[in-house]
């Protein structure tokens, strides 16, 4: 894609911030034309170029070379991709420590009808004490979370497109949750290091008493006139599950009113970081099935951390072996907490769907 920086894009009338999309699907590159239009909202994304299909095969990477365009108008540059449909706005930040966005311009971009749409944004940075890089992420509501792992597949794949990886390839990466190594397989899949689950209640954190020692397993919560058996698990990023309430049999994962229940989780006054949540159907010792209430994102189609401690509440509360199949809405992800190290090993794709440039 040729036109993103030497397309004129002449906003100076405009008065208030304007968008640019250039959009490039997997397999087609596009050259743009460009439409001035006068931007009216702040908050709505506008459409400054057209795009059409050329047969023009150009690097996606020679297009992220380009530099964030620093004022009158700055330029982002960005590829979208997905893990499971768990959706990101990746940023190549390695120039800085500092991320290239605000939480409110994050906001405006994840919008899935004024901006590009996403679950969050991600930005590759420089590497903190010693690892080759460094994650950081913005939920959809500007929140910002320690870890994700679906988006730590995603950079994964981000990395090996920015510094043109082939084949089998691994990585140290710094996340609020330390440090995480994902390797790239021959297949394209990523398994990831994800490193050790925290029981202790206070560290998750919850407020809800320890029910083996400190660690909150099957424990009772109100929830909506309801009790709840919850186990909380901490994968840098807090989590509570749920097989089900106290006085039913499990769960029928579908037949739960997900945009209803998930906030009364979040926002639950014994959850004082607030709280992922994971409604989760047992279809056999080592086959469950998913819903997850993201914080900071509501309903996403897969939730990598989530699905990493689901398997963890599921050994511990008895259900599941420590090898899992999680369906998520998005599809199925690998689970293993394995004894020897007490690590979780994820592994699952990651894809980009298109990438552009937008006018902050
Ligand atoms: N979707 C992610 C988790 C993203 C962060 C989460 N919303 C939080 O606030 O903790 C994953 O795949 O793990």
């Amino acid at each position: 894609m040729a036109a993103a920086s030497s397309a004129p894009c002449r906003l100076a009338a405009s008065p208030s911030p304007s968008r640019l999309f250039l959009l490039k699907p997997p397999s087609l590159f596009f050259r743009a034309s460009t439409l001035l239009l006068p931007s009216t909202s702040s908050s709505r994304a506008r459409p400054l170029a057209l795009a059409s299909p050329t047969s023009v095969q150009s690097p996606m990477a020679s297009f992220l070379d380009r530099k964030a365009q620093a004022q009158p108008h700055p330029l982002l540059h960005f590829v979208k991709y997905h893990g499971l449909g768990n959706d990101f706005i990746m940023v190549d930040n390695r120039d800085s420590p500092l991320p290239l966005i605000t939480p409110d311009q994050a906001v405006k971009l994840c919008h899935r009808n004024f901006g590009i749409g996403a679950d969050g944004v991600i930005f590759v940075m420089p590497g903190t004490n010693g690892t080759d890089y460094t994650m950081r992420i913005f939920n959809s509501d500007g929140s910002e979370p320690e870890m994700c792992g679906n988006g730590v597949r995603c950079f994964a794949r981000f990395v090996a497109d920015l510094e043109n990886h082939q084949g089998k390839h691994s990585f140290t990466i710094h996340t609020g949750a330390g440090l995480i190594v994902p390797e790239i397989q021959e297949d394209g899949q990523v398994k990831v290091d994800m490193g050790q689950p925290i029981l202790a209640g206070p560290e998750v954190p919850t407020k809800i008493p320890g029910t083996q020692n400190v660690a909150v397993v099957k424990a009772g919560l109100e929830v909506d006139g309801l009790t709840w058996n919850v186990t909380c698990v901490s994968m840098g990023n807090p989590h509570c599950i749920t097989f089900g309430t106290a006085d039913s049999q499990g769960l029928e994962v579908d037949k739960i009113k997900l945009a209803e229940i998930g906030p009364k989780f979040e926002h639950h006054e014994l959850f004082p970081a607030r709280t992922n949540t994971e409604f989760v159907q047992i279809l056999s010792r080592s086959h469950l099935k998913m819903r997850v209430w993201e914080r900071g994102a509501g309903a996403t189609l897969a939730c990598g951390t989530g699905a990493c401690a689901t398997v963890v509440a599921a050994v511990l509360e008895g259900h599941a072996e420590r090898r899992c199949i999680v369906d998520l809405p998005g599809g199925p992800l690998e689970i293993e907490w394995r004894e020897e190290d007490n690590h979780i090993y994820m592994t699952g794709p990651a894809e980009s769907v298109f990438y552009g440039s937008i006018l902050l």
